[in-house]
């Protein structure tokens, strides 16, 4: 069993990917993912979205709720879709609350910024275990103007590091660092003593965290920091492809596939 404290503790990187569906996640928890997070990114990878900002709560509970379903022994955290929290402390709560009582995840994942600390200290406090994550934060790809690399000044990175050890001393039991500079996410895990899980911050982050679509190679594009490790896109094309062809030439179904009765109709 994997829980906050036992990622904490491991020598090992920790392995984070994330998941949307049971089948997914069945096979990252079999691979011995550590973390198996129910990214907001289900807006892009799944819905065909251009960013993560139309994902409901809804959305986020269902969602949670297959993970959890197909998860033995990974930690499940999911991320607070956009607008979910920080509008109303006490929605924030409930929402937080709901993925873990109506959902069963273990943990939630907050953007973070320094209206989030607070919070973060109200859901550690009510037993609600948070993940912080700074850097690229693509709830904010409106204010920021898209999905560029954060954190490239001295002053910008040890203004995101403050923000950092904010959460913290908030109680956040990790941090998400994405796309900064490598000597960043080396500084982060430096200075932190929760584990910091990296996405686009280099080799030396306590862990790395990929979105699975891009890990197994089905996403159309991926975002420069990503590495496709297999290539789905390419197996399933050709399975499609060879169904279709199957259908057309009357391949399939086969006999094997077929009854009869023997009726005489
Ligand atoms: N499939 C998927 N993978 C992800 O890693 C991911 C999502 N979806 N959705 C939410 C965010 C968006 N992410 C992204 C998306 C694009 C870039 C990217 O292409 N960056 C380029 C261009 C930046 C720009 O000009 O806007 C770069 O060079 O930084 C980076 C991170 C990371 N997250
Ligand atoms: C990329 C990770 C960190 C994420 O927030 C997501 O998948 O939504
Ligand atoms: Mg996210």
């Amino acid at each position: 069993m994997t829980t906050v404290a036992s990622i904490q503790e491991q020598e090992t990187p920790v392995t984070m990917l994330t998941a949307y569906d049971a089948p997914t996640a069945a096979l990252a928890d079999e691979a011995g993912i550590d973390v198996v997070l129910v990214g907001d990114s289900i807006g892009n990878a799944v819905f065909g979205y251009e960013s993560t900002l139309p994902v409901t709560m809804d959305d986020m509970t269902r969602a949670t709720t297959s993970v959890v379903n197909a998860v033995d022994d990974a930690l499940v955290v999911t991320d607070l879709p956009f607008l979910s929290y920080g509008v109303d402390r006490a929605q924030s709560l409930e929402n937080a609350g709901r993925l873990l009582k109506e959902a069963g995840a273990h943990a939630v994942k907050i953007e973070s910024g320094p209206h989030t600390v607070e919070l973060t200290e109200a859901m550690t406090r009510l037993g609600i275990p948070v993940m912080a994550h700074v850097g690229l934060t693509p709830q904010h790809v409106n204010s920021v103007g898209g999905y560029t690399r954060q954190g490239t000044t001295a002053e910008q990175a040890a203004a995101m590091l403050d923000l950092a050890k904010s959460h913290e001393e908030a109680g956040a039991f990790s941090l998400v660092i994405e796309h900064v500079p490598r000597e960043v996410g080396a500084a982060a895990s430096e200075e932190l003593d929760i584990p910091v899980v990296g996405i686009g911050a280099g080799p030396e982050t306590d862990g790395q965290v990929l979105v699975v679509d891009d890990a197994v190679g089905l996403s159309e594009r991926v975002p420069p920091f990503a590495e496709a490790f297999g290539d789905v896109r390419g197996e399933m094309r050709q399975a499609i492809e060879r169904y279709r062809d199957a259908v057309e030439s009357r391949d399939f179904p086969a006999d094997e596939h077929s009854h009869s009765e023997g009726l005489d109709l």
